[in-house]
């Protein structure tokens, strides 16, 4: 099964505005897929869909080949069915150890049914050093998240996803509000995901960034997908003259 997420037809109105009118998108497996378009497109509608924040109105989505059922699709489901998010700023708590961050809502039990705290500084300590590479002053497991920089950040959420073996990753403005520097380790860290097989859907309007990581292009216009374009076809140029062609209308 090459197909990672499968959508068709999937429709999604908020009263009167209609965000999403039928979008038609498959995510493969072991590639990153970046969705493009204008503010107000319904880049976040689609993503918020995927990750269970929101049912659709209409239309079928399929996780790694099961179709869900919207009456009991939300974000521990999504979850489960291996979805994870990895938002820009929601994603952790600030005024948490590290360690509380990785394991909130999935803590590891010992043999009496307690939080095993001491297992979960060491799980944490492993995964920042070894799985991810984070090994600044400040990656310590028992640091205060909000000492973290904006790519720390980053990197301890996917980092997370990492951890609970997420085959699907959705990362929603990675690197927006990066400094260079950042912004650089965030990207490795989506091609590091690429290379261990996890399929990514990246929503970004960081064009530069966005044409280095991702394997194809899906840009959509309001409320649909109008053209998914390959990266080995398309130059950065000619990726930035078809979005503007979209946000004029022309498309
Ligand atoms: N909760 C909501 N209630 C009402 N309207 C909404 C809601 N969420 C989204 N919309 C509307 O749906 C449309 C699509 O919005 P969405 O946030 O999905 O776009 P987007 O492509 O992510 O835009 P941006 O790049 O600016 O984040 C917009 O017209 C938006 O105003």
């Amino acid at each position: 099964m090459e197909t990672a997420v499968r959508m068709r037809g999937i429709t999604k109105s908020f009263g009167p505005v209609r965000a999403l009118e039928g979008v038609d998108l498959d995510l493969r497996r072991g590639e990153v897929l970046a969705l493009l378009g204008d503010n107000g497109a319904g880049k976040s509608t689609l993503v918020k869909i995927l990750s269970g924040v929101h049912p659709a109105d209409g239309g079928v989505l399929e996780i790694q080949g099961q179709p869900v059922d919207w009456r009991r699709h939300d974000v521990a489901s999504a979850r489960l069915r291996g979805v994870e998010t990895v938002h820009q700023e929601r994603s952790i708590g600030e005024k948490q150890p590290l360690w509380r961050n990785v394991f909130v809502g999935r803590h590891l039990k010992n043999s009496l049914g307690f939080i095993d705290a001491r297992r979960e500084r060491e799980e944490t300590k492993r995964l920042l050093s070894d799985v991810i590479g984070l090994k600044g002053a400040g990656m310590h497991p028992d640091a205060r998240a909000a000492t973290l920089s904006g790519g720390e950040r980053q990197g301890l959420a996917i980092a997370r996803a990492l951890y609970f073996r997420a085959p699907i990753l959705v990362l929603d403005e990675p690197t927006t509000a990066l400094g260079a520097g950042e912004a650089e380790q965030v990207l490795s860290f989506v091609e590091r995901l690429r290379e261990e097989g996890h399929s990514c859907l990246l929503v970004s309007h960081e064009l530069h960034h966005v044409h280095r990581v991702a394997d194809r292009f899906a840009l959509l216009e309001r409320g649909r997908v109008a053209e998914v374009l390959e990266r080995s076809r398309t130059s950065l140029s000619a990726l930035a003259d078809r979005l503007l062609l979209g946000s004029r209308g022309g498309a």
